[in-house]
């Protein structure tokens, strides 16, 4: 699909003044005016706002809300990564339809009036799942990421020749709306420091999209060093509380002439599982975009609308431990992960109105919310019980544990199981070496849940069993890291556990298919199975349930459950956590749900502890700031009606 002109549709929506008259493709241009520190834009002076979303983050059917929220809060640009493993999710094989039709998104902004920013990568951090890089890489080991290695070379040519070709028609000069290209992400931060690196990429760039665009970079102050690089126009990222001044002034030394540019000034940040809920304040954020906009500067606001880690794509950090990015991508941002506008949206909106004309007009309304439930699930079944629908091909087999990596299983869960080699009546310590668990393995023995061991933690089980025990741990990869990694981010038992004094061999690897199942089974109604009472340890619990009146966005909420995966209709809506925190509910998107008297289908798989009640219940608020032991003070707080509604009650689709 090439660049349309604007709708006329569209171009009566948005005031006239907001309808960019787009000049002929040949008279159109986007670039640095070094003699007066200014961007030109078809030769006049131009300043970018620009706000940061991720369409991967945001289901497809809601990306033109979002776009027109932004321009209506007096946006000129947004900005975007492409995560890589989004779509290529096996080599040579790629994807760009739904909610990875890239070029549909490109034309949704072009909708909205909205120039584009675009950063391909090949990493893009991100908080997502391995930084946007394929995990597929790693079946090569010894591979050097983020390097001038030729094997990661050879994938990144092979991906950039496929995506590249498909945005040139985009580049604003040959009529798109696409301003600017980023090369490689905050590269100044990672230790290679390869020139080479990124004298490739430049080069590739330049070979596939011309000598036009603009390219830049982006690094923190302490990574411009590394970062920067002749012919790329350097950038900075900083936020509210870091001394602008001294920021730009160093930056300076990189770029003496040309427009200042912050290209992610953090209106909010991320969250990890088991610490405190991140938030900037709006006085602080506003204060320092409108001291930047008085400099003269560019900026891209990050985020603007965080959205949504569905499915496994959550990435993680490595601060001293690992630590995995939450489900909710929420970031304090002005527009929240339901797409409602915040007090931050309308205060920044009033410092931008001070700089540039902002369209008139009222904002879209909230959309509507929903409360439901405690709708009681059933017990489905111990995961042991459906290994044979789970992993229909069987299991590998390896006198070693092999890595999700090395048997091609990129996200989710592995189940890794021996035999115990003789009879074991005191409890024996076991546990992984070298910290070997990545991330969470659920240790069972003959089916009987024994606990968890964890990355980072010293725990040690101890195990009882007899000659010929099965003893089965369930891994889990809680997302790949993202950023704070000079390595490789294996998943699995990357060691042989060891039992006493005992080093297990003779191992079996089932790569579980679980997504595959749940949507097999999302429209059966499958029948209570056969066991006396749940057992602990990882298990399906499931539930369908009408909504009689009309659907609104909703917020699942999981009371009393430890951790575990849902999915609703089939959809994977993302990890939960209750036990750690600090998010207490997952959002629900409304086009994910059937209603008036249709049945809707909630499934989940609880890797630990169930409550007694197993109910979930649906609120028409978000709970992100909850860690385990505020969250039964929260729990106190939450309205009588909210907890006690009878299951299930008429929607107020309010
Ligand atoms: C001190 C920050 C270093 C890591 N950089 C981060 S954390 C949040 C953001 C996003 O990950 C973004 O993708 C990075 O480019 C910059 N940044």
């Amino acid at each position: 699909m090439a660049p349309k002109k604007l709708s006329c549709l569209r171009s009566l929506l948005l005031p006239l003044s907001l309808t960019l008259l787009l000049p002929q493709a040949d008279t159109r241009s986007f670039v640095v005016d070094r003699g007066h520190d200014r961007f030109l834009l078809d030769g006049a002076p131009f300043r970018y706002v620009s706000g940061s979303l991720h369409y991967f983050r945001v289901p497809r059917v809601l990306w033109g809300d979002r776009l027109l929220k932004m321009r209506w809060s007096g946006l000129n640009a947004i900005q975007f990564y492409v995560p890589w493993n989004y779509h290529e999710p096996q080599p040579g094989v790629y994807n760009f339809n739904g909610s990875r039709d890239l070029i549909a998104f490109l034309n949704e902004a072009a909708l909205a009036n909205l120039l584009v920013i675009l950063r391909p990568g090949p990493y893009i951090c991100a908080e997502w799942e391995m930084g946007g890089l394929p995990s597929w890489l790693l079946r090569k080991p010894e591979i050097h990421l983020r390097t001038s290695d030729p094997d990661f070379l050879a994938a990144v040519d092979s991906w950039f020749k496929v995506l590249l070709p498909k945005i040139h028609p985009w580049l604003y000069h040959n009529g798109g709306n696409i301003i600017s290209i980023q090369v490689e992400n905050e590269y100044g931060s990672y230790r290679a420091c390869d020139f080479s690196y990124m004298r490739h990429l430049a080069g590739l760039f330049r070979a596939l999209l011309g000598e036009k665009i603009l390219l830049f970079t982006t690094d923190g102050p302490e990574g411009l060093k590394c970062g920067s690089l002749q012919g790329l126009y350097t950038t900075v990222d900083f936020g509210p509380a870091d001394n602008m001044t001294k920021i730009f002034t160093l930056l300076r030394k990189y770029e003496p002439h040309g427009p200042l540019v912050n290209s992610e000034y953090y209106t909010g940040w991320l969250d990890y599982w088991g610490q405190n809920h991140s938030t900037r304040s709006v006085s602080a954020v506003t204060k320092g975009l409108e001291n930047m906009l008085k400099l003269g500067a560019s900026v891209n606001m990050y985020m603007f609308h965080g959205g949504t880690n569905f499915g496994y794509w959550n990435g993680a950090d490595k601060k001293g431990r690992f630590l995995p990015i939450t489900t909710s991508y929420d970031y304090d941002a002005p527009i929240s992960e339901a797409g409602d506008p915040t007090p931050k949206l309308f205060a920044l909106r009033d410092v931008i109105s001070k700089f540039q004309e902002v369209p008139l007009g009222p904002l879209p309304p909230p959309s509507p919310k929903m409360m439901l439930g405690p709708v009681t699930l059933h017990l489905v079944g111990h995961l042991l019980a459906f290994l044979d629908l789970l992993c229909p091909r069987g299991p590998i087999h390896s006198i070693l544990p092999m890595t999700f990596e090395a048997v091609k299983q990129d996200h989710g869960f592995m189940l890794y199981r021996t035999y115990m080699t003789h009879t074991i009546f005191e409890p024996t310590p076991f546990w992984v070496p070298n910290n070997g668990v990545h991330d969470r393995a659920y240790v069972m023995v003959d089916g009987v849940f024994q606990g968890v061991l964890e990355r980072n933690m010293r725990d040690k089980l101890f195990l009882t069993g007899k000659l010929g025990s099965k003893l089965d741990i369930l891994v889990e990869n809680m997302g790949r890291l993202s950023f704070g990694s000079n390595s490789s981010d294996f998943k699995g038992l990357l060691k042989p556990p060891i039992l006493g004094q005992t080093i297990l061999t003779q191992w079996m690897m089932f790569p579980l298919k679980i997504d595959n199942l749940v949507k097999w089974w999302f429209p059966l109604q499958l029948p209570k199975w056969p066991y006396p009472q749940a057992p602990y340890g990882p298990t399906f619990y499931s539930k369908t349930f009408p909504i009689l009146g009309s659907v609104g966005d909703t917020f699942l909420y999981l009371p009393g459950w430890t951790k575990g995966q849902v999915w609703i209709n089939g959809f994977n809506l993302g990890r939960y956590w209750t036990k750690q925190g600090p998010q207490q509910t997952l959002y629900v998107p409304r086009f994910l749900l059937f209603p008036r008297g249709a049945l809707n289908k909630i499934t989940l798989l609880e890797l630990e502890d169930v409550p007694l009640q197993p109910q979930v219940q649906f609120l028409d608020k978000p709970i992100l700031n909850s860690t385990s032991t505020l969250h039964r003070t929260h729990i106190n707080s939450l309205s009588a009606d909210t907890l006690s509604a009878s299951e299930p009650m008429e929607l107020s689709g309010h």
